[in-house]
C-alpha cells in the first residue's frame, strides 16, 4: 500500500508555531532541525498514517520564502513514499513530468528524496521519499 510520509505547512516562525501543534493539539514533537541544503528549518510531528512537517524558510531568496511572501502561511507540499526513487524519477521524466531535482538528494538522516514541480502536479508541490528497505 502506498504511504503518505508527511504533509508540510510553511510558517513564518517555527518557534512561534510549535505551541499550537505541540501543546494545544497535543501532537508529539519528534525533531526540529536545520536543513541548510533546502534553506529551511523544519519540525516533525509523527502521527498515525503520516507526519506533519512545519517548514520555516531561512533564506529570503528561497522558493519557500517566495511562497510565504506571495501566499502566506499554509499547506506547502505533500510527501509520498516510493520504493524505487530512481525508477520513479525515470518513469516521471519519460512521461514529461517537470522534476525539480534530476537525481535524488540525500537528507541528513540518509533519506533519498526529490521534488516534482507543482506545474506538473496539478498545483501541488510533491516530494518523494524513498522508503527504507524493509520498512
Ligand atoms: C529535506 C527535505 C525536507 C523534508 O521533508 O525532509 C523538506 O521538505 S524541505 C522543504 C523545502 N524545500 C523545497 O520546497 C524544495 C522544492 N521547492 C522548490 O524547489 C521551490 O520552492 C519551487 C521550485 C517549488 C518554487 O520556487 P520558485 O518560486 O523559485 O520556482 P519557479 O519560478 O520555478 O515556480 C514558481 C511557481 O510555482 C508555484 N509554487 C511555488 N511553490 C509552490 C508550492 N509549494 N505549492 C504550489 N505551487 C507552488 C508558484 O506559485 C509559481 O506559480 P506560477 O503559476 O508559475 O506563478
Ligand atoms: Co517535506
Amino acid at each position: 500500500m502506498p504511504r503518505l510520509n508527511h504533509v508540510a505547512i510553511v510558517v513564518e516562525d517555527l518557534e512561534a508555531a510549535l505551541p499550537f501543534f505541540r501543546d494545544l493539539l497535543g501532537l508529539p514533537l519528534a525533531r526540529v532541525a536545520d536543513a541548510p541544503a533546502e534553506q529551511v528549518r523544519v519540525a516533525f510531528f509523527p502521527m498515525e498514517g503520516g507526519e506533519i512537517e512545519l517548514v520555516q524558510p531561512t533564506d529570503p531568496e528561497s522558493g519557500v520564502a517566495k511562497f510565504l511572501a506571495r501566499r502566506g502561511p499554509g499547506l506547502h507540499h505533500i510527501c509520498v513514499e516510493v520504493e524505487d526513487l530512481d525508477g520513479t524519477l525515470k518513469r516521471l521524466r519519460e512521461a514529461g513530468v517537470q522534476l525539480i531535482h534530476e537525481s535524488p538528494l540525500v537528507g541528513s538522516d540518509g533519506t533519498r528524496y526529490a521534488f516534482i514541480h507543482p506545474r506538473s502536479a496539478f498545483g501541488v508541490l510533491v516530494e518523494l521519499y524513498e522508503r527504507a528497505s524493509g520498512a
